[in-house]
């Protein structure tokens, strides 16, 4: 279980993670989601104990992290966004040498090796590292950070180098690694794939936590609120103003600005017709298409905004 108890970190007095407060209990593949700079890897680094709170504290089956750094090290299996590999070395060498800094003894880390190597498809490849593609390290970073057995386990944005039988197989491994009662933290920006693979999600915006739940609940609560968006698009035949309103959300103008596509609260085609007619420009098209969830929900935490 993984416990965040109001847990803070602020570079020069600027909080990157503020108050962070919930748990993620055993056997959950647990999703944090959020833009670049929200607060992810500050919170992930806290957790694997690389850095320390400013304020309040986590806790990996209730251990303390920044007490007990080492006890916790034993628990969790940590990949990093750039795995770190020697380049010399084969894929087995490798894992063989961190196998090493777990103590593991020469049968132990042997088994477990082959083991790794088959589930992430790395066995038989005996290049060494340095030839390896991108998505082949992110596989052998699935299969070190898996390598002390570990009860939690925490991936950073996991499938940014993988081609899609990749992404297969890191699902395949994480939902299996769940199921054999784990805990897993996935970071990510990719509302899809977090969408797909986890049990619940947390969305991170300028270092708070501002929503969580499952997938379901979470489309279902944007649903219920005023985050339903609409997008309009409009066409006119001489080039057309920047709109403003208070509903609209984003605009995007192409084609010398004679087309746009407007995303917004409301259905605001009344205003946006209002003024191109007292600017006496000429509407082509003006239609109206409802957002969909997904776009709904990265706008909602793209513009940082809280949960009522
Ligand atoms: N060592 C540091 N010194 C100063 N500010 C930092 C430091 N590390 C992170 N920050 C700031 O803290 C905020 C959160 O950064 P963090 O890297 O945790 O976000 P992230 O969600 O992981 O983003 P990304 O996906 O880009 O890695 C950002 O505003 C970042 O500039």
């Amino acid at each position: 279980m993984i416990t965040f108890d109001h847990l803070s970190k602020a570079y020069n007095g600027v909080y990157a993670v503020d108050d962070l407060t919930f748990e993620i209990p055993d056997g959950e593949i647990f999703g944090l989601l959020g833009p670049n700079g929200a607060g992810k890897s500050t919170t992930i680094l806290m957790l694997t104990g690389l850095i320390e709170p400013t304020a309040g504290r986590c806790l990996i089956d209730g251990i303390e992290v920044a007490k007990n750094p080492i006890e916790v090290k034993h628990r969790i299996g940590y990949m990093p966004e750039d795995v770190g590999f020697y380049t010399n070395l084969t894929a087995g060498e490798n894992l063989d040498f961190f196998a090493r800094l777990y103590g593991m003894d020469a049968a132990a880390r042997n088994s477990r090796i082959d083991e790794l190597l088959s589930l992430v498809n790395l066995d038989g490849v005996e290049k060494l590292v340095g030839g390896y593609s991108k998505g082949m390290r992110q596989r052998l970073g699935i299969a070190k950070a898996l390598l002390n057995d570990p009860a939690v386990i925490i991936l950073d944005e996991p499938t940014a180098n993988l081609d899609p039988q990749g992404v297969a197989d890191y699902r395949k491994i994480i939902k299996q690694m769940a199921v054999d009662g784990k805990t897993i933290l996935v970071s990510s920006h990719i509302l899809s794939e977090v969408s797909l693979v986890c049990s619940s999600i947390g969305v991170l915006s300028q270092g708070r936590l501002v929503a969580r739940g499952t997938w379901k609940e979470l489309t279902q609560t944007f649903d219920a609120t005023r985050l339903e968006q609409v997008k309009i698009l409009v066409e006119t035949r001489d080039a057309m103003p920047k709109f403003s309103h208070p509903d609209l959300i984003a605009a995007e103008y192409t084609n010398d600005n004679r087309e746009a596509v407007i995303t917004a609260r409301s259905d605001i085609r009344d205003a946006i017709a209002e003024t191109l007619r007292d600017e006496g420009v000429m509407i082509r098209q003006l239609s109206f298409d409802r957002a969909t969830i997904e776009e709904s929900v990265l706008s909602y935490y793209n513009t940082g905004e809280e949960q009522a």
